[in-house]
């Protein structure tokens, strides 16, 4: 089933996103996807993807994105943090990881575990996600 994933990576994690992206682009091409306005871009210039692009992160892409995990609508997110620089936007990034544990949505922060969410994706390990979509007439199946 189709669910709808949330890709997001700050500066100097692009690179690494679009590789992780394009390596796993045969998974995410099963699926609806999201991201902030960069990145968004970045993976649409390397793979064959669509991607539904929010406003970039420091303009509030990270809220938008927020929005759709406070109403379930989100399944995962892969948000690749760039532990080591400040970001004028933090409180947007703390608002949108407290939400993914207010609703239990699987989020990475990292590649290790974002490689461990697309191999359970692939698996089909989400399907439960089945049932929330059943009662959220919009969200494709
Ligand atoms: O800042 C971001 C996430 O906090 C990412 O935004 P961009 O993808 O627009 O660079």
């Amino acid at each position: 089933m189709t669910m709808n994933i949330a890709l997001i990576a700050h500066d100097r994690k692009k690179d690494e996103m679009v590789n992780f992206v394009t390596a796993y682009e045969h998974v995410f091409q099963h699926h609806k996807l999201f991201a902030t306005g960069t990145t968004g871009t970045r993976i649409m210039e390397k793979t064959k993807l669509q991607i539904n692009r929010f406003m970039s992160g420091p303009l509030g892409g990270d809220q938008q994105i927020g929005a759709m995990v406070a109403t379930n609508e989100m399944d995962l997110i892969i948000f690749l943090r760039d532990p080591l620089m400040a970001q004028p936007h933090e409180p947007d990034i703390i608002a949108l990881l407290r939400l993914c544990d207010v609703q239990g949505i699987p989020c990475a922060t990292n590649i290790a575990t974002g490689e461990i969410l697309v191999k359970a994706l692939d698996r089909g390990d989400f399907a439960w996600r089945e049932l929330v979509h059943k009662y959220k007439p919009g969200i494709e199946e």
